[in-house]
């Protein structure tokens, strides 16, 4: 297949993104070092140290009016990738590029203890770039969605964990954006809470251009997703329609569970050896979109996804 010019749909580029973390480990861990190295980190009081791959060569590109499913097992590298999305994680290899400012719902705003709650709605919109008016706009409908009630009052260090969850949630929610990234794992709140931010997470999928969403469940993909990505270790084994990409997870999470691992690893292979390898060539840059000012970053790229490779 040849190159296909999507400049006019495409959302975010992913262009083989590499995630690599140095974590220290114990000596059972990082037996794969060398003899000679163990020992010299011995002499020298190191902790042992493993490199873990979270990510590896994770390349797609994402368009206008996908509502794409993340999904893979525990420690796969799904909220990784949403963090490289978000710009909260630097590659060691690769690039991603956005039309504009992707929001990682729950934890974006960097938010100050000593400030109350209110001070830091004001503070969080402005940093994911509203503008004072917009920002003095989106604050009473940020303080009714968190129902703090009083306590948004005072200082954010004296809330539960529960209470700063929310108000960082709503924070999100204000900037309405283009480019939404969903780590399920990150809802949280009571029952009315749950209630309320699902009605505002519905209207946000409703106006995003393009949504992220990792589940752990395949019928939820099923049901919200146009499209699926099925991480394994690091490594996308399947592109593909929701529908396909859910069916073929279930089945290798139904033979993992029913100890049957050359069932499941026959499955990924499958998959694997089916997938159009996809490369994202960025061939010039552009300037910034100019529409949605607030949110673009220097981001706007003439991009070509090739199914050749
Ligand atoms: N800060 C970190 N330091 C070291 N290793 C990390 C760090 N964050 C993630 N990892 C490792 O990277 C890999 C991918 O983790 P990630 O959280 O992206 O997986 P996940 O698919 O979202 O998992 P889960 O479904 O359990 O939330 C895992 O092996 C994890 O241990």
């Amino acid at each position: 297949m040849g190159a296909l010019d999507i400049l006019d749909e495409s959302t975010v580029a992913v262009q083989n993104v590499t995630v690599r973390y140095k974590t220290p480990a114990d000596d059972d861990g990082a037996r794969t070092s060398g003899r000679i190295a163990r020992v010299a980190r011995a002499a020298l009081g190191q902790q042992p140290q493993v490199v873990v791959r979270a990510l590896s060569g994770i390349s797609f590109v994402a368009r206008a009016g996908e509502q794409i499913g993340l999904v893979g097992q525990n420690g796969s590298g799904k909220s990784t990738l949403l963090r490289v999305i978000a710009g909260l994680e630097k590659p060691a290899k690769g690039q991603v590029l956005a039309e504009s400012t992707p929001v990682l719902i729950g934890v974006n705003a960097a938010l100050q203890p000593d400030l109350s709650g209110a001070q830091n709605v004001r503070l969080g919109c402005l940093a994911m770039g509203l503008t004072p008016d917009e920002t003095a706009e989106a604050i009473p409908d940020v303080i009714e969605l968190a129902q703090l009630g009083k306590a948004i009052h005072r200082p954010m260090k004296t809330y539960s964990s529960g209470m700063g969850s929310r108000l960082r949630f709503a924070i999100a929610t204000a900037a309405n954006p283009h480019i939404l990234l969903i780590d399920e794992a990150l809802a949280t709140g009571d029952a009315a809470f749950k209630e309320r931010s699902e009605k505002r997470m519905e209207r946000l999928r409703e106006n995003a251009g393009t949504v992220f969403l990792v589940s752990h469940a395949a019928q939820t993909i099923e049901e919200t997703c146009t499209r699926a990505l099925w991480l394994n270790h690091g490594r996308l084994v399947l592109d593909g329609s929701a529908e396909d990409v859910a069916l073929r997870y279930r089945k290798y999470a139904w033979a993992l569970a029913k100890g049957k691992p050359d069932r499941a690893k026959a499955i990924i292979d499958t998959a694997l050896a089916e997938k159009k390898a996809t490369s994202v060539l960025i061939e010039a840059p552009v300037k910034p979109l100019a529409h949605r000012p607030r949110h673009a970053r220097a981001s706007g790229t003439l991009l070509r996804e090739t199914g050749d490779q």
